[in-house]
């Protein structure tokens, strides 16, 4: 009697990169928290890539020149392109502040799976009325060179899918948009019931 033969291995459907770009304080790390606390609750796994922490482990020797930041965000969109090509579900909170950048990330991913760009729109004025990590009273000093919004530009995204101003939008409300989002762009996985 011969053994049972295994299962045909079939690829997992594609995963889906949500990126969340915009300055310093507009809320990218707040809107991250609470998108993957409502994921991982609703079983489904997220890897986090939050600014921060990519310079703490795969950027340290980065600094903010357009050369680094560009580097830096190259970095974090094959990393999420990876993830992503396995059925993964990545989050990324950086200001990545140039288009061209962005628009390689975008490709690094979309070659194996779905790209949200979410841009948070908060206002200069909103986020240096935040000021929560005291940066924008440091760079305002000149203790701070390079910093974006103060002397450093931030581009404007040219096609973001979602555009967010969190002085106007909860935290929940931001959450939900972009769960919509990743329902659309997923729309095989919500229909087959999978909505993880
Ligand atoms: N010069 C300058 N400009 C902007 N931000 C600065 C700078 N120096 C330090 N920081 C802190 O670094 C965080 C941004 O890192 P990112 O990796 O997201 O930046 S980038 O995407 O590579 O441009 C950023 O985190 P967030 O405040 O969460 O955005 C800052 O805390
Ligand atoms: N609707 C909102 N959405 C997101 N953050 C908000 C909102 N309202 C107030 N905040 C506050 O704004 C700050 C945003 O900081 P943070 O998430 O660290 O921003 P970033 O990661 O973009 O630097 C937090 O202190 C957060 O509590």
């Amino acid at each position: 009697m011969s053994a049972p033969s295994a299962a045909p291995w079939t690829p997992p459907p594609p995963g889906v990169t949500v990126f969340l770009t915009g300055l310093s304080g507009a809320g990218k790390s707040t809107v991250a928290d609470a998108l993957v606390a409502e994921l991982t609750a609703a079983g489904r796994p997220v890897t986090v890539l939050d600014g921060d922490v990519v310079r703490t482990h795969l950027s340290s020797e980065l600094g903010f020149s357009r050369a680094d930041r560009d580097l830096n965000i190259r970095r974090i969109g094959w990393v999420a392109g990876e993830v992503v090509r396995h059925g993964g579900t990545v989050v990324v909170a950086a200001i990545a502040p140039y288009e061209q950048a962005r628009q390689q990330a975008r490709a690094l991913v979309q070659e194996h799976g779905h790209f949200l760009l979410v841009h948070l729109s908060t206002p200069l004025e909103v986020c240096e009325e935040r000021d929560v990590k005291g940066l924008y009273a440091r760079a305002r000093a000149g203790e701070i060179r390079e910093f974006t919004g103060i002397s450093d530009p931030y581009e404007l995204p040219v096609d973001p899918e979602l555009t967010i101003d969190t002085s106007r939008t909860p935290v929940s409300g931001s959450v939900a948009l972009i769960r919509e989002a990743m329902d659309r762009a997923q729309g095989d996985r919500a229909q087959a019931g999978a909505r993880r």
